[in-house]
């Protein structure tokens, strides 16, 4: 057993000597060079090709990065045995990352894929990195469809981490300290579907149909996508409860659209523009709000008849001009088309009331409402 370890020390001493003499011949460079050649002799015959992304790209942040860190972070905690965990400003949730040096499997499309996560280190030129292995010969097959798919699910990770805010123009032409014509306060409705009481097969096809409409946005990029409820029943039954439960179940910010406080079309032009994707806009007690009286004459859009009639309780008192000072129903209803049809916009319209026999018949077709919503 001696001879044995006498013979080993002697062997490393030897190799050890062997070294020194090779790296006095050799320079660094040659021995970077060599190592260079042979990493891409083996990545010659391997079958598998790497993807670095790193979190800097030049001097701007890469967003793939950030995204592929949201990404793994949805499904890392289940398989990683170690995690780093971050939490943002702004943010509600604790997002869970892969740790320095870790790396975890994933599978899309029926390809496997592995990821791998390389800390930056105090050299100039490294930089943080997720390094994608992937077949080669699956790269051209699924890379760009598989980086979109993480990009859209980044993007919805980091929607729902937001915080969400309900928004009212209820201080009527006034502008905020950064000039914004809507006020917000923090979201913190207490309904969800869980908690709403209401006919399961209601909530099912509510939820249904709500899924859809996110699902159907996602491939009609480019197009407006609107859906409009109309919720009615009597006061108290849940009405805001239920636009409370949607936005929470859609993760939406929410907009109430106090028409009283508006002047004209410009301001109601205005106020649509300021909302943002994902939201849902309210516009509560829209019986008390119009007259029905001569909705009749409405629909012939060359001369549309006012809801706003001089006299009636809400009409509009100033404005810039005379056609911007009145806003009629068929006007609210379709403006947004006008609005958003060119910008891939998520918006959903509630409009509620407590008399729907007071409503036009009219307004309560499909094509006017896509879903009429009773929570007595
Ligand atoms: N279906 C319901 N499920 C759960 N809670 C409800 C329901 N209906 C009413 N509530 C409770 O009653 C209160 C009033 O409900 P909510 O504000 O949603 O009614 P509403 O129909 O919007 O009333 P209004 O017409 O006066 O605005 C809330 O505190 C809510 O928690």
């Amino acid at each position: 057993m001696k001879e044995f370890w006498t013979s080993l020390i002697s062997l490393l001493g030897v190799l050890t000597s062997l070294l020194k003499i090779l790296q006095v011949v050799f320079p660094p460079e040659l021995w970077f060079a060599a190592f260079k050649f042979l990493n891409r002799a083996l990545n010659y015959f391997s079958s598998y090709c790497y993807c670095d992304i790193t979190q800097i790209d030049g001097v701007n942040t890469n967003e793939l990065y950030n995204a592929v860190h949201l990404y793994l972070s949805s499904f890392v905690s289940a398989s990683a045995s170690r995690l780093s965990l971050t939490r943002t400003i702004n943010s509600s949730a604790t997002t869970f990352g892969l740790s320095n040096d870790g790396y975890i499997n994933d599978v899309f499309d029926g390809v496997a894929v592995q990821w791998e996560h390389a800390p930056g280190r105090p050299l100039p030129d490294e930089k943080r990195s997720f390094t994608l292995r992937i077949r080669k010969r699956d790269k051209d097959l699924i890379l760009d469809s598989y980086l979109d798919y993480i990009m859209n699910k980044a993007n919805n990770i980091r929607h729902k981490n937001q915080k969400r805010f309900i928004y009212t123009n209820s201080f009527g032409r006034l502008l905020d300290s950064r000039g914004q014509p809507w006020d917000s306060v923090p979201f913190k409705h207490p309904s969800t579907f869980d908690t709403l009481a209401m006919d399961s097969d209601m909530k099912r096809n509510i939820m249904e149909d709500l899924s859809n409409f996110t699902a159907g946005q996602a491939q009609q990029m480019g197009r407006a996508w609107k859906r409009r409820y109309l919720l009615y029943g009597l006061p108290g039954t849940g009405k805001s409860s239920t636009i409370a439960a949607m936005a929470k179940f859609l993760y939406y910010d929410i907009y109430v659209l106090e028409l009283t406080q508006l002047r004209s079309k410009s301001e109601l032009l205005n106020l649509l523009r300021k909302t943002s994707s994902k939201s849902i806009i309210v516009i509560e007690d829209i019986d008390c709000l119009v007259n029905l009286s001569n909705r009749s004459k409405v629909p012939q859009a060359a001369t549309p008849q006012s809801y706003y009639e001089s006299g009636a309780p809400d009409a509009p008192c100033g404005g810039e001009d005379g056609n911007n000072t009145t806003i009629t129903f068929w006007e609210l209803l379709n403006f947004p088309d006008g609005l958003w049809s060119c910008c891939g916009s998520e918006r959903i319209f509630v409009y509620t009331t407590n008399h729907p026999e007071k409503l036009d018949p009219a307004l309560l077709e499909s094509s006017r409402m896509d879903m009429q919503i009773c929570v007595s």
